[in-house]
């Protein structure tokens, strides 16, 4: 048994994935993305589980790729923007030491919006975004230790701030606000 280092959270767009990348680079650990545990489990990409299985499938999956991630990666974890919907999960989150990636309707919209990837945000990409970063921002602020701005920054200089909070930090849950 092993926690993460770090785990980062975030609406869609907000870089966990890109930063968390270089998270680990900088910290000497793996990094890991629910997502790509999902679609390694399950032999499908994202968006066919979302058209094949729906939504709550995938959640159910998203939910179980999040505990193992929680109990045995030792690195950086990257959550997909909507793993917090989950009240196991929150609970999970309340003792690690969890960055919350915060970005703006603008910029995310922007960074995500010619990606086809993201299922729930095919369509109307800033409606959807909106939607979702309401609904969803009180569930990020629950369960962070730490917020990060990431408007107008290069993913580097988000990199260098998170590392920061981590060495920052004894024991997972000792930064929490
Ligand atoms: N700080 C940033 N500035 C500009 N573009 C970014 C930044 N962080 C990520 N991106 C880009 O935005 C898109 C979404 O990033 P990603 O890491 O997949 O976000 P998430 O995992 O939070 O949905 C990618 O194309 C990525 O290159
Ligand atoms: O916000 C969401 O509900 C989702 C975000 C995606 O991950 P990213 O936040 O990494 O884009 C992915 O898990 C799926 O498309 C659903
Ligand atoms: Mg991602």
């Amino acid at each position: 048994m092993s926690a993460p280092r770090v785990v980062l959270i975030g609406p869609p767009g907000a870089g966990k994935s890109t930063v968390g990348t270089l998270v680990a680079e900088l910290l000497g650990v793996t990094f890991r993305d629910t997502d790509t545990d999902v679609e390694t489990e399950t032999g499908s990409v994202i968006a066919d589980i979302f058209v094949d299985q729906g939504e709550v499938a995938f959640r159910r999956l998203e939910r179980a790729a999040v505990r193992r991630a929680l109990t045995e990666h030792p690195g950086v974890l990257a959550l997909g923007g909507g793993a917090v919907l989950d009240a196991d999960t929150r609970r999970d989150l309340c003792s690690q030491h969890v960055v919350f990636l915060d970005v703006s309707l603008a910029d995310a919209a922007r960074r995500v919006g010619l990606d086809t990837s993201r299922p729930l945000l095919l369509g109307n990409v800033r409606g959807q975004l909106k939607q979702l970063m309401d609904a969803r921002r009180p569930l990020y602020g629950e369960v962070a230790s730490v917020v990060i701005s990431t408007d107008g920054r290069e993913p580097a200089d988000i990199a260098g701030e998170v590392v920061r909070t981590v060495r920052g930090t004894g024991p997972a849950g000792e930064h929490r606000p």
